[in-house]
């Protein structure tokens, strides 16, 4: 199994091919963008024109003394200030639109990559990071998306507007001004790259916070049953600090950013005020002139203010970019090979031919040759950490062998679609996992035709129909997250008869330890009783009587098979199986 977490520094993912996967995102949505763009180039328009009667009033209207002039620049004003909430509201909603039709693609692929991912991709990475990735990385995405992109339209628009204007109206004082952007672009660049990697800080903090909440709502019951409530507090409040520090970090930059181009702006009105005074005095302007040229620097700085905030969402986004690409990158190793059929299981004798696996670099199968007859219960035995579990998921590939092959009637398992092996996979674990739904639901996941007689049908013989149907809403009443309304037996059985329904051809049993009531206990195991029967099962077992029962056993010792044989056959070896009997389960006959 080969693999590392997701990186925790930021990659560099340049901005250009954030934008070009945006864009290849926004363009089945381009007439609606259109239409936005339409609108945002008449705010631009509109926002240009209304200067104009400023400078009309001062130099004509003034010395003119034209007053009836006047109700038609305040009809001009108000009419132009109208069209603007008009054009504006056109604008920014469509983007919105745009935007969350975009990101809703995104997240749904997002989604779907993590659920094709490896087991072992889960393994590596932390819920609550993933989480975050899916949630608030995506978010600001859809922030740059919806407003950001529509504001950065708007202002490119007014730059081209206005400096097309002032150098058509006098381009000695347009070029002083614009001398002025070299410096803002050297600015930008050197900020960009600083507030860029103070977010990815931020965000890296809000993933470990969300870590750290998963961690402690998931397992409230471990931490009050250790009394440590205090403990998580400190160790939350920790994080949180990481998280506040990590945006101090990120606003200290960009606090001392904007003011930095305000300046530079004011450097630009300076040269105006001075420039133009000198050209007024010497008739080359009009007072009216210089007046529109300082309302025009103003409003040059709004686009050039507006994209220094936007170049904070933008490294924002640029970083949740590079996190939320650094899944979407991460291919998983297994998958369907090329031509794979689907497997048919006639009768369903598994083989392991010299199987060894290893997580990352630590060895855990070694060279495993092993039989599972058909129809048959295997026993796996071994002590804790010997490879059990482990041994039991090869079979549903959710790990690959890192040597040797295994196969179902002869066929390589790695041969054939992952679904119709897994198909015909029951698995009944220790522990259960139920989805907050309805019983019902629970039973019948992934049995889509399943009838609710067939449900049942399924409850029945695993022995919880009676329980079921004691409670007020019966098969529709709710589980809880993760099942907490219901008892460990409870769901043992409901576990039972999910894979009942399933009527699966393997069966792998990973067996509860933990004490159940007897009576409990009884119903569980009739119910698996009825399991079992003629399936080939792998019980990896806890329990004298499983082990007793079971056709074959085979021992494992650090990930080596060690012996095989029957409960009879091994004791009367006396080697390996019958120390671990000794140590591990005779007692039992006494408990
Ligand atoms: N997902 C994993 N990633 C890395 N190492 C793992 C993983 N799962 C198990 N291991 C390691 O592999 C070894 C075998 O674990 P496995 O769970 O297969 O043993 P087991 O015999 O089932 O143990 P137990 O009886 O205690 O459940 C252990 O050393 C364990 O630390």
């Amino acid at each position: 199994m080969k693999g590392s977490a997701l990186e925790e520094k930021p990659r560099k993912q340049s901005v250009r091919q954030m934008f070009a996967d945006l864009f290849s995102r926004v363009r089945p949505h381009w007439r609606l963008t259109l239409i936005a763009l339409i609108a945002v180039l008449f705010v631009a328009l509109i926002e240009f024109a209304l200067p104009q009667f400023i400078q009309y009033t001062i130099d004509v209207v003034i010395p003119e003394q034209q007053l009836d002039m006047l109700i038609w620049i305040i009809v001009g004003v108000i009419g132009g200030a109208t069209l603007l909430i008009g054009f504006q509201f056109t604008g920014s909603y469509l983007m919105a639109i745009v935007g969350q039709r975009a990101l809703y693609t995104l997240r749904n692929d997002l989604y779907s990559h993590m659920q094709h991912a490896d087991v072992s991709f889960f393994d590596r990475n932390r819920t609550g990071d993933l989480m975050s990735r899916m949630t608030n990385d995506v978010n600001m995405l859809q922030q740059l998306l919806s407003s950001g992109l529509l504001n950065l339209m708007t202002d490119i628009f007014i730059f081209i507007a206005i400096s097309t204007y002032m150098f058509y109206v006098n381009w000695q004082l347009a070029t002083l001004i614009l001398l002025t952007f070299p410096l803002l672009f050297f600015l930008t660049r050197y900020f960009a790259k600083r507030i860029r990697r103070a977010y990815w800080e931020v965000q890296g903090t809000l993933a470990d916070m969300n870590n750290h909440l998963q961690d402690t709502f998931s397992g409230i019951r471990l931490v009050k049953s250790f009394a440590m409530e205090g403990h998580e507090e400190e160790q939350f409040s920790r994080r949180n600090e990481s998280n506040r520090k990590a945006n101090i970090h990120a606003a200290k930059n960009f606090s001392l950013f904007g003011p930095l181009v305000n300046f530079v702006n004011y450097l630009g009105m300076a040269i105006v005020i001075v420039v133009g005074a000198w050209q007024t005095i010497g008739g080359e302007m009009t007072v009216g002139m210089i007046a529109t040229f300082i309302v025009y620097v103003r409003l040059l700085q709004n686009p050039i203010r507006r994209v220094s905030r936007l170049m904070n969402t933008i490294q924002q986004a640029a970083a949740a970019y590079d996190r939320i690409m650094a899944v979407l990158e991460t291919k998983p190793v297994i998958q369907d090979p090329a031509h794979a059929k689907p497997l048919d299981i006639r009768h369903g004798d598994i083989h392991f031919h010299h199987v060894s696996f290893a997580y990352e670099d630590n060895l855990v199968l070694k060279e495993v040759d092993a039989h599972f007859h058909a129809g048959k219960t295997t026993a796996i035995v071994g002590p804790s950490g010997s490879g059990k579990t482990t041994l039991t998921q090869l079979i549903s590939r959710f790990y690959d062998p890192t040597d040797g092959h295994i196969t179902i009637d002869g066929t390589r398992i790695d041969e054939v679609t992952l679904s119709s092996l897994r198909s015909q996979i029951g698995v009944v674990s220790q522990d259960v996992v139920l989805f907050n739904g309805t019983i019902y639901d629970n039973i019948a996941y992934g049995q889509t035709q399943a009838s609710f007689d067939d449900i049942r049908q399924a409850a029945r013989v695993a022995y919880a129909d009676s329980f079921i149907e004691e409670l007020a809403d019966g098969y529709e009443a709710t589980v809880g997250e993760r099942g907490v309304k219901l008892s460990g037996g409870q769901k043992q059985r409901i576990s039972i008869a999910r894979a009942l329904l399933k009527d699966p051809s393997i069966i792998l049993l990973d067996e509860a330890t933990s004490a159940l009531d007897t009576e409990a206990e009884k119903t569980i195991q009739a119910g698996l009783a009825e399991l079992l029967q003629d399936r080939t099962t792998l019980v990896i077992a806890h329990r004298l009587s499983t082990i007793q029962n079971a056709d074959h056993i085979i021992v494992l010792d650090e990930g080596r098979m060690i012996e095989q044989g029957t409960h009879r056959e091994l004791l009367e070896k006396n080697g390996h199986y019958r120390r671990l009997y000794q140590s591990q389960f005779q007692q039992q006959v006494f408990s």
